[in-house]
């Protein structure tokens, strides 16, 4: 399967590497499981038992989606098929054709679990054409989030907008939507018209998620609460994890309450999911993930361990919001080094993994509620563990 990515790689006048802080390794998930236990696959023989099963379903995901994805892709007019292909590494910037790696694809495998797992297969082969449309919005929010935060590089290669520009990428990732809603709205299926205004209103909701996030960036540092970037991280990250699963349950002619509780799941899914997200962000290793450690505290982002240390009342609290409190000067290795010390010493990323851990906890009892039979849960459970226990 392709190379896992999570984040991007930013411009490196923002983003430098960043020495790792002593006493911290690999960044974890939070199930407090051994760090050997939590890598993420990567083909070189180290993947934890466990999640060979989440592995298993990203590649039957990917297997079932390409095709669907790629027709959709070449419906586009040319000039924004070259650039939707380029994304997703189906093609290099000159157009001729390429090996790609277009994601883990932990989106559409949710929204095919969750078909499985309330109809069947039948129900899962019928969502194909959801799934498809959950991971073209995924990818027009990627593209528009790598504009905004300057982002040079995803996936290994260098983002949209570095190749094509500002306007080209923007205009490829409206495409993605619009598309992404045309799929279901085209869709026979009873679940398509009810499923295309669910996944509207996520987006509605992923963008004043993104908004909030943009907007904290310029607040001060004591100015924000845990409880609004906790609000952000739900809406920026899980709403779309809870729609792929609301949109599953929908194709397997599940009732509101169903919906409604596989929703939860995906949410609390997506949490977690953040909160691993921020933790590999600052300490990750930038030869997993692509991208230089410390490009959010450059950027003086108020990620989930940042606000948790800004708000811990400690001495490393007062430091971290002086060093939060001045620009980021670039090539100041130092500086980030100092900034993620400070906010572990001020417990943010132990809090972090406590409360990624508690999320998991939240997604067993939602998963419980969702989907009573446990062996009709396995394949979302195995997702639920491999989204937290990544390091890439
Ligand atoms: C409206 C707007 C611009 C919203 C932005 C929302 C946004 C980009 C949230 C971050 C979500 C996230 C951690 C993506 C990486 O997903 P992944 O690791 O699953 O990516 P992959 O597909 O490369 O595997």
């Amino acid at each position: 399967m392709a190379e896992f990515m999570t984040e991007t790689t930013q411009s490196e006048q923002r983003s430098p590497a960043v020495p790792r802080p002593g006493a911290a390794g690999d960044a974890r998930g939070g199930t407090g499981r051994p760090e050997q236990e939590q890598r993420a696959p990567d083909g070189d023989g180290t993947e934890p038992a466990e999640g060979q099963e989440a592995l298993a379903l990203l590649e039957r995901t990917r297997a079932l989606v390409d095709p669907e994805l790629r027709a959709a892709l070449e419906s586009l007019p040319g000039s924004m098929r070259r650039i939707a292909l380029y994304h997703f590494g189906w093609q290099n910037a000159d157009g001729t054709s390429a090996a790609g790696n277009a994601g883990k694809a932990i989106r559409p495998a949710l929204v095919l679990a969750a078909a499985e797992a309330l109809g069947g297969p039948a129900a899962r082969a019928a969502a194909v054409g959801a799934a498809v449309a959950v991971e073209l919005v995924h990818n027009f929010t990627l593209l528009h989030d790598d504009v905004m935060d300057r982002d040079t590089s995803r996936r290994h290669q260098p983002t949209a907008w570095t190749v094509f520009g500002d306007t080209d990428a923007i205009l490829a990732g409206d495409t993605l939507l619009a598309l992404a809603l045309r799929l279901l709205a085209e869709d026979a299926h009873p679940a398509g018209g009810p499923a295309a205004a669910r996944l509207a209103n996520c987006v509605v909701e992923l963008c004043a998620g993104e908004h909030t996030d943009t907007d904290m960036e310029h607040r001060a540092p004591d100015e924000v609460t845990l409880d609004e970037v906790l609000a952000m991280a739900e809406a920026k990250t899980g709403a779309l994890l809870g729609c792929a699963c609301a949109l599953g349950a929908l194709y397997a002619g599940a009732g509101p309450e169903e919906v409604a509780a596989l929703d939860g799941f995906g949410r609390q899914v997506g949490l977690a999911f953040q909160l691993i997200d921020d933790v590999i962000g600052i300490w990750g290793d930038p030869e997993r993930t692509g991208k230089p450690a410390g490009a959010d505290l450059a950027a003086r982002k108020k990620s989930l361990p940042v606000v948790a240390a800004l708000t811990s009342g400690t001495e490393a609290a007062a430091e971290l919001a002086e060093l939060y409190g001045k620009p980021y000067v670039a090539g100041d290795a130092e500086g980030i080094a100092r900034t993620a010390l400070a906010v572990e010493r001020a417990g943010g990323r132990d809090w972090a993994q406590a409360e990624a851990a508690d999320r998991m906890a939240r997604v067993m009892q939602e998963l419980a509620r969702a989907v009573p039979d446990p062996e009709a849960a396995g394949g979302l459970l195995a997702l639920a563990e491999f989204v937290t226990r990544r390091s890439s």
